[in-house]
């Protein structure tokens, strides 16, 4: 599938973030193929996941475009920190390489127009650019990243957390920026969606609301036992 194809495809869609942290009882990539297959069952435009071996048995399970990334560490750059990794991604069977694009210094030195320059020509995939701040979007998109997502608004110290999705910088992205915008992050009712889309959203990823079994059950629990 071409770029422009894999965009079209995305288009107007919700793409499905199957991903378990380290420790956690689905951490498993068999595991994890098997929540992307329910999801493409349920209408997935497209699968978001993290780490290697994840992204190639889920290439072998799924056929929808897939987001591929994978985390390193714990505080600074965490998604896709290397140009080695990027690549790696690609390589592993990601149609799309999600690099951390918020300007933060990346432990090889590299900057995000470098990992952009090497994935398109050393592997021929696209590039979502996950960022914090309208500024990062537009140096992303300069830097020739093909998605921009607000993924990461609320998890750098230059973005406020806002309570639900950071609706208001989807909107100001896709006003500014001539590259699809992607909604991510803390997107946990189907309104959020249709709001999202509204707003200039070219497609929205949905996570944790979907796919993080544990979160839920704590939702529902605390629910059941307000205040403890
Ligand atoms: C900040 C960060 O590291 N976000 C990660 C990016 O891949 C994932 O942990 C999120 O689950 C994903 O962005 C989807 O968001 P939510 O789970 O809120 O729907």
């Amino acid at each position: 599938m071409t770029g422009t194809a894999l965009l079209e495809t995305l288009r107007g869609g919700v793409v499905v973030s199957c991903q378990a942290y380290p420790g956690e009882p689905m951490r498993d990539p068999d595991t994890m193929a098997r929540v992307a297959m329910a999801a493409r069952d349920g209408g997935a435009a497209g699968i978001r996941a993290q780490g290697l071996e994840d992204i190639a048995r889920i290439r072998a399970s799924v056929d929808l475009p897939l987001i591929g990334l994978v985390k390193k560490g714990s505080s600074g750059v965490v998604i896709t920190p290397t140009l080695a990794t990027a690549l790696d991604v690609a390589y592993a069977g990601a149609d799309v390489v999600a690099i951390d694009a918020t300007g933060r210094p990346r432990p090889d030195g590299s900057t995000p127009a470098d990992i952009i320059k090497a994935v398109h020509e050393e592997t021929g995939q696209l590039v979502m650019a996950d960022v914090s701040t309208r500024d990062e979007g537009l140096a992303a998109r300069d830097a020739g990243a093909d998605i921009v997502g607000t993924t990461l608004s609320g998890y750098t110290p230059s973005s406020p957390k806002t309570e639900g999705p950071d609706l208001d910088l989807v909107e100001q992205l896709a006003r500014d920026l001539d590259v699809p915008v992607v909604a991510e992050g803390r997107i946990h009712r189907p309104e959020q969606v249709t709001e999202a889309l509204s707003r200039g959203a070219h497609s929205v990823v949905v996570g944790t609301a979907i796919t993080h079994p544990t979160t839920l059950t704590g939702w529902f629990v605390a629910a059941a036992r307000p205040g403890r």
